[in-house]
């Protein structure tokens, strides 16, 4: 999902060509407060001049306070995937944004539900209550991790090993799991470290996130390529699946493939695996 600044004309013009799953306009924290109104106009026009298509649009408004009901209406009326609230504290943010959405979408003819709403989480009182704030909108597709922010606010900084978001990190990945949405993980702004952005990767992937926020299009390669299964992860999920398939032919819900036990969540496991090789353009057919 990658970061584009909202006032940077070229940039909106060629944030498609890089191979992002998500493009996510920025309006609120790359934009200076000279240029906020401008940055909505733009990102406005963007999207009703450039072709998104096969792109998920993610709009990081400002607080409702602050523009966000504004940059709702305009978002939403360009035509929108999803719209990220960041420094989300409570649920109550959300249904906030949430009415405001549904206003727009009744205003102007939207069928209600178009929208798709997201949270960023970037302070101990939002991870506290992610749990709840994962739940609050049936718009809610997924929850993200903030971590510039959230660190300041924890009275700390990143380190190379991550242990200062660990807690942050896998609370908001059970609040996402819990409400059946997904998990992002923060960006990683040491643009020029990439070998410290495939550990950080490896990591997250490890730990169970769908995916990371990008600021720079030369880190979208990087993490595509962490998330792509292997060759002989692929090889072998094809062999689970053909198994199984074959044992529950003969009524059986286990198997062994070389030794090893394989049940329904290995089987699922399997399956996740090909969907993800697919998603990487890799070659599934058996
Ligand atoms: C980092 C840098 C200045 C490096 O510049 P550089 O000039 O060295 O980049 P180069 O590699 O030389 O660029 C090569 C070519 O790619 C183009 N290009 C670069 N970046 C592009 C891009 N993003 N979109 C489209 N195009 C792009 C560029 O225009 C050039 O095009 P061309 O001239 O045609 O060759 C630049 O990337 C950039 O501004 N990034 C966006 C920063 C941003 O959005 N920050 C806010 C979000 S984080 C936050 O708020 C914290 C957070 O909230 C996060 C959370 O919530 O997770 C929290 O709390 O943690
Ligand atoms: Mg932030």
């Amino acid at each position: 999902m990658m970061f584009v600044p909202g006032a940077n004309p070229a940039m909106l013009r060629d944030a498609v060509l890089y191979g992002a799953d998500a493009i996510m306009f920025d309006l609120e924290d790359a934009v200076s407060l000279k240029e906020k109104d401008a940055a909505r106009f733009l990102v406005y026009s963007a999207l009703k001049t450039f072709d998104y298509s096969g792109i998920e649009t993610v709009v990081r408004i400002n607080a409702l306070d602050a523009g966000g009901d504004q940059d709702v209406e305009a978002m939403v009326l360009g035509g929108i995937n999803v719209v990220r609230l960041p420094k989300t504290e409570t649920a109550q943010d959300i249904v906030d944004v949430d009415k405001v959405i549904t206003a727009v979408e009744a205003k102007y003819n939207i069928p209600a539900g178009t929208t798709h709403m997201m949270a960023a989480i970037e302070s101990a009182e939002g991870v506290l209550n992610a749990r709840e704030i994962a739940k609050a909108s049936p718009r809610m597709i997924g929850i993200a991790l903030g971590a510039e922010d959230y660190v300041t606010s924890q009275k700390t900084r990143r380190y190379p090993d991550g242990q200062e978001l660990m807690f942050a990190r896998n609370f908001i990945l059970h609040a996402a799991r819990a409400a059946g949405i997904a998990a992002i993980d923060t960006v990683y702004s040491d643009v020029a470290n990439e070998e410290g952005l495939r550990r950080e990767t490896e990591l997250i992937k490890q730990l169970g996130f769908d995916g990371k926020s990008v600021i720079n299009p030369r880190q979208i390669p990087v993490i595509n390529s962490i998330y792509a299964p292997t060759q002989a992860e692929v090889q072998n999920a094809k062999e689970v699946v053909a198994a199984i398939e074959e044992a529950e032919a003969k009524g059986s819900g286990v198997i062994a493939i070389n030794g090893k036990m394989v049940d329904k969540p290995i089987v699922e496991r399997a399956y996740r695996v090909l969907a993800l090789a697919k998603a990487s353009n890799m070659e599934v057919e058996a």
